[in-house]
């Protein structure tokens, strides 16, 4: 606590532009925390200019790294009126000082290998040296557990969630905060608390990066989920099918209006070899994604097969990023590239 005490009083030698009382007087910051070296705090623009509401972050910014022991610091900017400046995340949760990089996977259509790609991209970049967590955020069907294959219940310490430790990084899921044999109906505002609440509950310990698997879809439950999460970017999966390149696009259009930048598009479900004679065929088209990237201005990230292995090794619990075959491989290039991609965005901390 003494490190939070004295970032409270560095930011008491700021003046709130509005009122002239200091900053924390004036309740214009809150939420403020310290965690392994990294400073956090939501800072309320309401009142500024943009160009007020900039120069105080970056006041605020310099303040939090002169005190001795931050090494970083993340400012989460909100606003209630509309004379603020408009941020992406309007209704920005708590900071997480603690994750560096926030990475959501999402897809216009469900069944085109979402949670397959996110629970492999998240295992092939621990594979990197990466200090890297998994959220389960897919309502409809969350799948983490049996990717990971971990099936234990969720355990709390201190009122903490406690992630689970599987192939080198930490998992939570969703499904594993209801009684895995009743249905559970989520409804928008439940939806988002939960995935709010394994966001800042859970005890991650220092992260890298973060990947948030997303439920499919373009809806308001979706809509809010971006929203709320502080991300750094987003990945689109797709198959190279018209149908479902028409709802990726509603994907990137939505992620677009809360400010989210596309990180890049994934094409699953690509080329399959045939086991027995070696013949190649696109059961699902190919080069769709690859198209619709180029055409909407975004970087493909890559393609993964169609593969029997890949969904053995799913069902297994072992993802397929951990092997040393074809489709490992697709995996580990496509975890380079979006290192590369979020080297260009400028809400991502360096992870290199
Ligand atoms: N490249 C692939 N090759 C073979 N099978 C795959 C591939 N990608 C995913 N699958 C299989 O397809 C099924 C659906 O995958 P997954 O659950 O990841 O999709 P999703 O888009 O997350 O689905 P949902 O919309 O239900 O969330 C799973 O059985 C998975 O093992």
């Amino acid at each position: 606590m003494a490190g939070e005490e004295q970032l409270r009083a560095a930011l008491a030698r700021l003046a709130d532009p509005v009122s002239g009382k200091d900053i924390v007087s004036a309740g214009r910051v809150s939420g403020i925390v310290l965690r392994s070296g990294r400073a956090g705090l939501v800072l309320a623009t309401d009142g500024l200019s943009a160009h007020d509401a900039k120069t105080l972050e970056a006041r605020i910014d310099a303040a939090l790294r002169s005190v001795p022991g931050v090494e970083g610091a993340r400012i989460i900017t909100t606003a209630e009126r509309g004379d603020a400046p408009q941020g992406p995340h309007p209704t920005a949760p708590a900071p997480l000082p603690e994750i560096r990089t926030i990475i959501a996977v999402g897809s216009g259509k469900g069944g085109v290998g979402k949670s397959t790609v996110a629970a492999n991209i998240a295992v092939a970049l621990a594979a990197r040296g990466l200090k890297v967590g998994l959220l389960d955020a897919d309502i409809y069907g969350p799948s983490v557990p049996m990717l990971m294959g971990r099936q234990e219940r969720l355990t709390l310490r201190d009122k903490r969630i406690q992630p689970a430790e599987v192939h080198g990084l930490k998992a939570v899921s969703i499904g594993e905060m209801t009684d895995p044999d009743r249905a559970v109906v989520w409804r928008g505002p439940m939806a988002s608390s939960a995935l709010m609440q394994m966001l800042t509950q859970t005890d991650w310990g220092p992260l890298d990066v973060l990947v948030v698997d997303l439920p499919p879809g373009t809806g308001d439950i979706q809509l809010t989920m971006a929203q709320k999460v502080p991300l750094a970017g987003a990945v689109i999966v797709s198959t190279p099918q018209d149908l479902a390149l028409i709802d990726a696009k509603k994907a990137v259009g939505m992620f677009g209006k809360v400010g989210v930048p596309i990180l890049g598009m994934i094409e699953n479900m690509s080329t399959f070899h045939c086991p027995a004679c070696g013949h190649e065929s696109h059961i699902f088209g190919h080069g769709g994604a690859e198209a619709a990237a180029a055409a909407m201005g975004l970087r493909f990230l890559g393609a993964i097969p169609l593969e029997i292995g890949i969904r053995e090794a799913s069902d297994a619990g072992t993802p397929i990023a951990l092997k040393g075959d074809a489709a490992g491989n697709a995996f580990r290039n496509i975890a380079v590239q979006i290192q590369e991609a979020l080297k260009e965005t400028s809400r991502a901390a360096d992870i290199r």
